[in-house]
């Protein structure tokens, strides 16, 4: 038996842009959490998770639970995490913490038996994940800095310039744009213009919930044939199914369906065509394996959400989105915005044509990359931060910022 020995938890903070959301802007630092799993035999499995507060807590309250178990014993350690974490209410809250944790395991299993992470998870049906441009409204710069290498984009001409940017050195070949900024006809002007300058390309439009069923209802007309899913045009099961019942294209969320518990009233309800899956929030990769089968099951098509996120993360992403046939989206992620402050050596991630190969080493086939992650944690001490408040830092900018919703 491979025993786990010990289990380093390590809070980061890293560069992230000024990109504007539904709720408000990002902060200049993202938080996010490195786990070391230590095997027997100096075998080290990687994690990443979000770093909030809340998050760090969780991982500190299991970490002696996990600790002493074997490394292949993932429904055993599953099991523990849950029991430890009984009373934490929200369940995404507490899948998050035993996905951390499986990903870890999953890449010192592969370690051990010499295979990527892919092939344990049953083999990888596509030799490459395809990823989405993920498009934000941006301010230049974070206030008081320099600007910064993607330059702003408040209007359509500006996205489309990031778009272009983003393809050019990405190879992408479908858009997403981060909605819910702007007034809604600024939104849809913005998605003409896309669709103009990016003849082909498969774009999708995500305002994370701003807008009201009747206006979804008409945005949703008005892009008739440009969209290839509309995500959370708004908040709830209720105003989602009043919206898929008219909207010419398929309806996308992470934000009304985040647990298998609701896929019944989805599916019964219509209220989403396209199911977001997120490894962090569905309980890890096996799980989202299940989550396929059951989106199979009922005719609900598989794509992937993203939040700010590093190369652990990306390489979990790819690994178990390419043993997933029915996961035919290319995938949302945030690693273009991130990638100069990652904690993994370059050379096992990279873009080709828009897709990420899958890794091809044991386990999920990145390194740690000690340095930058001693001083990523030492930027986190120094920041003080303990969680992400977009709401808050717009605020400090626009005082009477309300991040309500829905807005329009
Ligand atoms: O698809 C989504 O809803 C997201 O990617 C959520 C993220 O928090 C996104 O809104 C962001 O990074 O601002
Ligand atoms: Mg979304």
């Amino acid at each position: 038996m491979t025993r786990i020995r010990d289990l380093v938890i390590t809070p980061v903070a890293f560069r992230d842009p000024p990109l504007l959301n539904s709720t408000g802007l990002h902060e200049p630092l993202a938080l996010r959490c490195v786990l070391q799993l230590h095997v027997d035999g100096g075998i080290v499995g990687l994690g990443e998770c979000p770093g909030d507060r809340g998050q760090l807590d969780r991982l500190a309250a299991v970490r002696e639970h996990v600790i002493g178990h074997s490394v292949h014993a993932i429904n055993r350690i599953e099991r523990a995490v849950e029991r430890t974490l009984a009373g934490v209410a929200d369940p995404i809250a507490r899948r998050a913490t035993f996905s951390a944790i499986e990903v870890a395991c999953l890449d010192a299993q592969g370690h051990l038996a010499g295979v990527p992470v892919a092939e344990l998870l049953g083999g990888a049906v596509r030799p490459a994940v395809p990823y989405a441009a993920y498009l934000f409204y941006k301010w230049a710069a974070h206030p008081g800095a320099d600007e910064d290498e993607w330059g702003p984009a408040t209007t359509p001409e500006g996205l489309v310039e990031q778009a272009r940017r983003m393809i050019d050195r990405y190879g992408f070949r479908s858009v997403k744009l981060k909605g819910g900024v702007f007034e809604p006809d600024e939104e849809i002007a913005a998605i003409m213009a896309l669709r103009a300058a990016l003849p082909g390309v498969p774009l999708r439009l995500d305002p994370n919930g701003a807008w009201t069923a009747e206006t979804a209802r008409r945005v949703a007309k008005e892009l008739d044939g440009t969209l290839e899913y509309l995500e959370d045009p708004v908040l709830g099961m209720d105003d989602m199914a009043a919206v898929a019942a008219t909207a010419p294209m398929p309806l996308a969320s992470n934000m009304c369906t985040t647990s298998l518990e609701t896929i019944a009233p989805v599916v019964e309800r219509g209220a989403v065509q396209v199911v977001l899956s997120d490894h962090h929030y569905w309980g890890g990769l096996r799980r989202t394996q299940h989550l396929a089968t059951v989106c199979d099951t009922f005719g609900l098509g598989l794509s992937m959400h993203s939040n700010s996120h590093l190369g652990i993360s990306l390489a979990a992403m790819t690994h178990v989105a390419a043993t997933i046939p029915t996961l035919t989206y290319a995938c949302d992620t945030h690693y273009p915005w991130n990638a100069a402050d990652d904690v993994v050596l370059p050379g096992a991630l990279r873009f080709a044509e828009g897709a990420v190969p899958v890794p091809d080493g044991p386990g999920l086939g990145v390194r740690l990359d000690h340095d930058a992650l001693a001083r990523l944690h030492e930027a986190y001490v120094r920041s003080g931060r303990q969680v992400r408040d977009d709401a808050g830092y717009l605020r400090r900018f626009q005082p009477g910022f309300d991040p309500s919703l829905p807005r329009w």
